[in-house]
């Protein structure tokens, strides 16, 4: 636990915790020592010996001060670390995600994420605040305490220490049977989270054909109980096992007490003292196998937190290499998939300040072509060159400085329309929002929203219609002025009015940028400098609009499928689904 709160601090500020420890260490083992005081002032209580009372009370009274003092300091350096460690473990996380390729997010993991993130929190807070001082103090006492009797009476010191092992494997093993279980609570809630966050947004598809139910959810939230309920029974049979284990530990400390006072070696009140004092080091102990089970629950929060950051993300250089060819575009021999592969020995060069368009049927690659020249993920091999250097050779910043993208799906954050624009560069004057806003048709919007461009336009732009939202994006590119903007086009048919919009932006981005169209309609395809053709993760053709219909290859038998409403095929090898799909866009 402490390697992981360390490592979520960060280099340079793991000192704050050790200090803690440190004082928490200190207060045990006060508390521990005023503890054994109490043998000799009872001692003296019963003997009667008031010439030494006064000094063994004052000691008593010294340690129990000294350890109210430790306390308080303790307390606020707790407080002072859990700030500490809750900042640093956000921003660190903050700092490694945006490092980790987007691949990473994929599946369950965000969900996976959104509950590690928040119970992390929540778990940091309370280890600081009601676990690391307790646990600490739980084992430094009993061991000063354990010292003390060793002092006092080496029998008694030694069946003492002969129960700690015993007593550390019951611990471990409640903690085990606590652990395992918490393990499988976990998986199972993060699925049955996942299936919650599924059947809200699949709701519309639900609806449309009439169930209202949704058996993959019913079916986790069955297993989810299943889990929880196996998980308490094996937890109260290691709780139970831990506190027997406690109990056993005292009855042979207070046995071993009285033999000592019958057979004469302890004088009986010295032997109801010393029993006491071993009291003092069950009691904490008992604590102890009661946090156990809480000890491990927050260790595996701690370290599905640090599991994220031990996440190896993408290597970075410390400083950019200089761009040898600004504005170029390059993918040299590219080989790429997720989980099958995608892209096969791709190569594709995009001259600077040129508009390329890349076509071809659904699943092909070509979003995957943009992802890699943003760097969301590295290519298996082969090399990505953005301004004439790997994208592996610049900085996060450098290269995203260098890049405006525009998505097929557009995310609107829950903000103003204003705000959601700015973001391609917060920087940008009002005026200069404006002129983009214009150019990508989103003023006519603004006309249409109740409170212009205050309008909160919801969390992923519910607010906007699909064409709407494509526009924003568009506008925000605009903004940036990035020197290479990668543009999805929607796959959705777009209105005429934002068709039309759309044309004029790509040519006002093209005057002073270089564009890569992903075109799903052929009016977006025909001006442009070069056209390539993408199929099964290939260029089959690269040329203009005429050369390419002169060839009378894969884009011509494209091009007069469109004209004719035929299919269209551009390969033996492409499938009727792929080349329905290809049509009915095209
Ligand atoms: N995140 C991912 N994980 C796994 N496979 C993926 C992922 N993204 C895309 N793919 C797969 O990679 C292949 C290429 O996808 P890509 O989106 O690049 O094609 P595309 O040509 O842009 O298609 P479309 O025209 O339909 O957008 C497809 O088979 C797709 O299923």
């Amino acid at each position: 636990m402490i390697t992981d709160l360390r490592l979520l601090l960060g280099p340079g500020k793991t000192q704050i915790l050790t200090r803690y420890v440190a004082w928490t260490l200190l207060y045990g083992v006060l508390s521990g020592i005023a503890a054994a005081l109490l043998v000799p002032v009872i001692a003296d209580l019963a003997s009667g010996d008031w010439d030494v009372i006064d000094n063994h009370l004052a000691a008593l009274a010294i340690v129990t001060l000294a350890a109210g003092v430790v306390r308080y300091i303790q307390t606020v350096r707790g407080s002072k670390a859990a700030l500490q460690t809750l900042t640093s473990t956000h921003q660190r996380l903050g700092d490694h995600l945006v490092s980790l390729p987007l691949g990473w997010f994929d599946g369950d993991r965000t969900g996976r994420l959104t509950r590690v993130a928040t119970d992390g929190t929540i778990m940091i807070t309370g280890i600081f605040a009601h676990l690391l001082a307790p646990l600490v103090v739980s084992v430094a006492a009993p061991i000063t305490v354990t010292i003390a009797l060793f002092w006092y009476d080496w029998r008694l010191g030694l069946a003492t220490a002969l129960s700690i092992p015993v007593l550390a494997l019951a611990f471990r093993f409640a903690a085990a049977s606590v652990a395992r279980g918490d393990a499988r609570n976990h998986a199972a809630d993060v699925a049955a989270g996942a299936r919650v966050i599924e059947f809200g947004q699949k709701q519309q598809v639900l609806r449309a054909f009439g169930r209202s139910g949704y058996e993959p959810l019913e079916q986790t939230i069955e297993q989810q109980r299943r889990i929880r309920r196996r998980t308490i029974s094996q937890a109260v049979v290691g709780l139970s096992v831990s506190g027997l284990a406690v109990q056993l530990a005292v009855t042979v400390l207070m046995l071993v007490g009285v033999w000592l006072a019958l057979d004469g070696s302890l004088a009986p009140t010295t032997a109801v003292a010393l029993i006491a004092l071993s009291f003092r080091f069950a009691g904490p102990l008992a604590d102890v196998s009661e946090y156990a089970g809480a000890i491990r629950l927050a260790g595996n929060d701690l370290r599905r937190l640090t599991d994220v950051l031990r996440e190896k993300g993408m290597p970075e250089p410390k400083v950019s290499a200089p761009l040898t060819h600004p504005g170029q575009v390059e993918l040299d021999h590219v080989t790429f998939g997720y989980q099958t592969p995608v892209l096969r020995d791709f190569s594709l060069t995009i001259p600077a300040g040129s508009v390329t368009a890349l076509v071809g049927p659904s699943g092909a690659g070509k979003t995957t072509v943009i992802r890699l020249i943003s760097r969301f993920w590295d290519t298996q091999q082969g090399a990505v060159r953005v301004g004439g250097v790997d994208v592996r050779d610049l900085r996060t910043d450098d290269l995203t400085s260098q890049i405006a993208l525009v998505f097929q799906d557009v995310y609107l954050f829950d903000d103003t329309l204003a705000a959601n624009i700015r973001l391609g560069r917060p920087e940008a004057t009002d005026a200069e929002l404006a002129e983009a806003a214009r150019l990508a048709g989103v003023d006519e919007i603004v006309t249409r929203l109740p409170h212009g461009w205050d309008t909160q336009i919801g969390e992923g732009g519910a607010a906007l219609s699909g064409g709407e939202r494509q526009r924003v994006s568009i506008a925000r590119a605009l903004l940036k002025r990035a020197p290479i903007v990668l543009l999805d086009e929607a796959t959705a048919a777009l209105d005429p009015e934002t068709e039309r919009y759309l044309q004029r932006s790509i040519r006002q981005l093209a005057k002073h940028s270089t564009v890569l169209l992903i075109a799903h309609r052929l009016t977006n395809v025909v001006d442009a400098d070069q056209i390539a053709v993408v199929n099964q993760g290939h260029v089959v053709e690269v040329g203009t609009h005429e050369s390419l219909i002169a060839a009378d290859g894969a884009y011509a038998r494209l091009w007069r499928a469109k004209s004719t409403g035929q299919g269209w095929r551009l390969s033996p090898g492409a499938s009727r689904t792929q080349t329905r799909a290809w049509c009915s866009r095209a």
